[in-house]
């Protein structure tokens, strides 16, 4: 039965939410056929259901008689549709379907309960084949020849996906650090418009933050001792401090496209008891995390005094080094979509600017020590890391407040707590996901 290939199969996915845990229940909530001859592709709604916890996730189910064996590696199983067995599959991984995606966003197209849209003004091309991104993602990104990337959203919320409102709005504004958008699939959940997919323009010949970074800081630690990280080949200061201003740039952005607000120390205070509660909740998954509890709680402490409104606004609230691209002419931002896994109200909820601050402070310390992990030198470079880490965080900061972001000597102390409330979910996403990098975040509470 499909249900429990899917059962099997969806628990080994990189997108898959509720890893670690059984699943007790899975059923296909709805079920829409899209191309009807073999192959055949329907969109598929599956709710699955681990303890009292359910969550929903999109599909696009390719069914075919025959498997070629370029399909072998997207294949669930063998199942009855339409009266006889065939091959099912996930159709992100076949060319000849996902151009189906962009002949229905080009013609606006409604198959109940999806409904297909092209943004106001700009033209699809619906000829460019597909690929399916193998980075490793909370999401799967489809990408349409050099022009365009569909990002599928997995576990789906019901409500429109901020990066989408965000992403129109900035464009709308004229934003040079935001990838155009296409188009969009959505549809209605728990009578909700909900976004299932969103189309950008794909940046070709661009680099990701994280893969830059990484090479300056290989590049470091191939040096004599005496070379200075300043005077290393693959320095990543100047764009650090490129990156410090786009940001700046992105929040002044966001701040005239949506609502601002201020926060006065009473809600100051209830946001470190969500913080206090986030930590609970992580040492009963990561029992480690306990033996450093005292120093986030000291910084949630010294926010909680705070005697001054803080100003929020719309923010990125998942900001790191993968979520930047350095294309010829700026940095781009990508994945306006708020910490995966969050509810969306949370996502979508005014936030300090430093939030992303702090995620890129985060990052640039994750970067420096990522690669200490399995070098033979490990020991003798931890200095090294921390000089790269120190340099770049400089950089970012001075880029980030030239260009008016600002950061006054009382924001220290909300910055310091905002990483390392960071630091609390990462080493919840690391235990769930990639277990040997969790010493990267337990070390921010070493500092
Ligand atoms: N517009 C784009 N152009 C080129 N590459 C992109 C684009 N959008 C995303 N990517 C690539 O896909 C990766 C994951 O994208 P992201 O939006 O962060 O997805 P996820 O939410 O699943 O992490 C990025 O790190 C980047 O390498
Ligand atoms: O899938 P997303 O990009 O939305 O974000 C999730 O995965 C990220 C890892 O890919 C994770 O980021 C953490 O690891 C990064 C290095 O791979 C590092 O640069 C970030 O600082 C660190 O938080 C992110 O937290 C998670 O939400």
């Amino acid at each position: 039965m499909l249900t429990e290939l899917l059962t099997g199969w969806i628990a080994t996915q990189r997108w898959f939410a509720g890893k670690g845990r059984p699943i007790d229940e899975l059923s296909i909530e709805s079920s829409t056929q899209l191309a009807a001859d073999d192959p055949i592709l329907a969109h598929l709604i599956i709710s699955v259901r681990q303890g009292d916890r359910v969550t929903r996730y999109q599909l696009l189910l390719g069914l075919r008689d025959e498997i070629p064996d370029r399909l072998r590696h997207a294949m669930i199983g063998r199942t009855e549709w339409g009266g006889r067995d065939r091959y099912a599959f996930d159709a992100a991984h076949d060319a000849s379907l996902t151009s189906w995606l962009l002949t229905g966003m080009d013609v606006n197209l409604r198959v109940d309960p999806l409904a297909f849209h092209r943004v106001p003004g700009v033209e699809i091309d619906t000829t460019p084949r597909s690929l399916v991104m193998t980075a490793e993602q909370s999401n799967t990104s489809i990408v349409y020849g050099d022009k365009y990337i569909l990002k599928q959203f997995r576990a789906l919320i019901p409500g429109i996906n901020p990066e989408l409102e965000i992403v129109t709005a900035l464009a709308a504004q004229g934003s040079s650090h935001v990838a155009k958008p296409y188009g969009w699939i959505e549809t209605t959940l728990d009578g909700e418009t909900t976004t299932l997919a969103i189309m950008q323009e794909f940046l070709s010949n661009s680099s990701e933050g994280w893969a830059m970074a990484l090479t300056s800081v290989r590049d470091l630690y191939a040096q004599p001792r005496d070379v200075s990280a300043a005077d290393a080949g693959g320095d990543f200061a100047a764009e650090a401090r490129r990156l410090g201003t786009a940001t700046a740039q992105v929040h002044r952005d966001l701040a005239r496209a949506f609502p601002t607000a201020v926060i006065e120390p009473p809600e100051v205070k209830r946001m470190t008891e969500r913080f206090r509660r986030r930590l609970d909740r992580a040492i009963v998954e990561v029992p480690q995390l306990d033996a450093h509890a005292e120093v986030a709680h000291a910084a949630y402490d010294r926010l909680a005094d705070i005697d001054r409104p803080v100003a929020v606004q719309r923010v990125h609230g998942d900001y790191h080094l993968g979520q930047v691209m350095r294309t010829a002419a700026d940095w781009v931002v990508l994945d306006f979509e708020g910490e995966p896994g969050q509810p969306l109200a949370e996502r979508r909820a005014l936030d300090s600017p430093l939030r992303d601050v702090a995620g890129m402070l985060r990052s640039i310390e994750y970067a420096a020590r990522h690669l200490l992990a399995d070098h033979p030198d490990a020991a003798s470079l931890v200095s090294r890391a921390q000089e790269w880490s120190a340099r770049n965080r400089a950089a970012f900061l001075a880029g980030y407040t030239e260009a008016g972001g600002s950061i006054t000597g009382a924001d220290a102390v909300l910055l310091h707590a905002l990483k390392l409330s960071k630091a609390v979910y990462e080493v919840v996403y690391e235990a769930r996901n990639r277990p040997t990098w969790l010493p990267i975040p337990l070390a921010a509470f070493q500092e």
